[in-house]
């Protein structure tokens, strides 16, 4: 049997009319789908529970990143809404990332998906000295990766430049989740380490996140699936 695609698309909008004509042409068969800051601070929970309607698994992408007890509560809230996949930025630190996980344990098999972002994929080793971080991006991702895999975690949100070498380093379940998606010939916009998605999955990359490539085209439906085909969905 065929699994279902590993195309996660971003529902980056401010207007509610134009996610829902998006949406309407959407068919949960075809993706998954990402609810961001954006639409989240705009529409709140319901657009998370309209989406759940339409029958779409949702990654509720609000990148956590606070003290323990506020960043544990916040997953909780998540899990309660019954979202697929939720995350938090690993820069918050073990004792974070070790508080969020627990408070999936009383959800059991209904907790949602648990990952951490690395370094953001706009970012590259030059962004990253101007904040106080020495390393390039390689070993900052693999250093955020590997205490995301000991906190428990079920993966971490890196680009997938980063994927061959991180499938060396933690274990062979561990979900690498990728935006920085570019087809061939489309703009980069804000992105700094992108790939193709055809590469992404050939370094190893569990899902791609994929946004205005898809959302921001004359005929979204058409990109979505052409994309799959040539990824063999
Ligand atoms: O490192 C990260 C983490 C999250 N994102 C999110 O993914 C999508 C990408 O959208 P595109 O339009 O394909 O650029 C967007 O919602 C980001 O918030 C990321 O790009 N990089």
């Amino acid at each position: 049997m065929i699994e279902k695609s590993p195309l996660i698309v971003a529902l980056d909008f401010a207007v509610r009319s134009e996610l829902d004509a998006l949406v309407d042409k959407l068919d949960p068969s075809l993706c998954r789908v990402k609810v961001g800051k954006e639409l989240f601070t705009l529409y709140g929970p319901e657009v998370v529970r309209d989406l759940h309607r339409r029958g779409f698994e949702v990654f509720l992408d609000l990148k956590f990143h606070d003290i323990p007890n506020t960043t544990a509560a916040a997953v909780a809230a998540a899990a309660d809404l019954g979202v697929w996949m939720v995350n938090v930025h690993a820069s918050g630190g073990m004792k974070m990332m070790s508080a969020a996980k627990a408070a999936l344990q009383p959800f059991g098999k209904d907790a949602p998906l648990l990952i951490a972002v690395t370094v953001l994929t706009s970012m590259q080793s030059d962004e990253l000295l101007n904040i106080g971080v020495h390393d390039n991006a390689l070993a900052q991702v693999s250093r955020l990766a590997m205490l995301t895999s000991e906190c428990g975690l079920d993966g971490v949100v890196c680009s997938a430049q980063e994927v061959s070498v991180l499938r060396g380093l933690i274990p062979d379940d561990f979900l690498l989740v990728t935006p920085g998606i570019r087809p061939q010939g489309s703009a980069l916009g804000d992105q700094q380490r992108v790939a193709t998605p055809t590469e992404a999955m050939a370094m190893g990359s569990n899902y791609l996140v994929i946004g205005r490539p898809i959302t921001r085209s004359e005929d979204p439906l058409a990109v979505l699936k052409q994309i799959n085909a040539t990824l063999g969905y």
